[in-house]
């Protein structure tokens, strides 16, 4: 998952206006909202305490001359994933993409992190 974020385009107006919907379909999709909006602040809380994990371990790395990226440990926290995404009911192939989105980018702060200490 290397590409850049999904371009924001605006819902296209529909020929004929759709008619308000009903009030408790509103209310549901509010509640629904309020729910997706807590989720997304609780992922970006996760990740930010994750990558002081990781920044934590890239210090760690260049400290001791070591690489940035690990392939074998890479391929275990995948086997992982991938086994708890199935019980979670998540696709699994999704959940690999998003872990390798999320390791790349850790990989490359290691590699800064690296070249300030030559
Ligand atoms: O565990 C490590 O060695 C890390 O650098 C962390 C991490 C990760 O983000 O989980 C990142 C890069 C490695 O290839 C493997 C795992």
């Amino acid at each position: 998952m290397s590409e850049s974020p999904r371009p924001h385009r605006p819902t296209p107006t529909p020929a004929t206006a759709p008619s308000q919907p009903d009030e408790a379909v509103r209310a549901e999709l509010t509640r629904l909202r309020e729910s997706i909006d807590n989720i997304d602040a609780a992922v970006v809380h996760m990740l930010a305490e994750r990558f002081k994990c990781t920044q934590q371990v890239g210090v760690l790395k260049a400290e001791h001359q070591l690489p940035p990226a690990d392939p074998a440990r890479e391929a275990r926290q995948i086997a992982r994933l991938r086994e708890l995404a199935g019980s979670a009911k998540l696709d699994p192939a999704f959940a690999e993409k998003l872990l390798n989105f999320i390791i790349a980018e850790v990989i490359r702060h290691h590699e800064t992190i690296a070249d300030g200490a030559r």
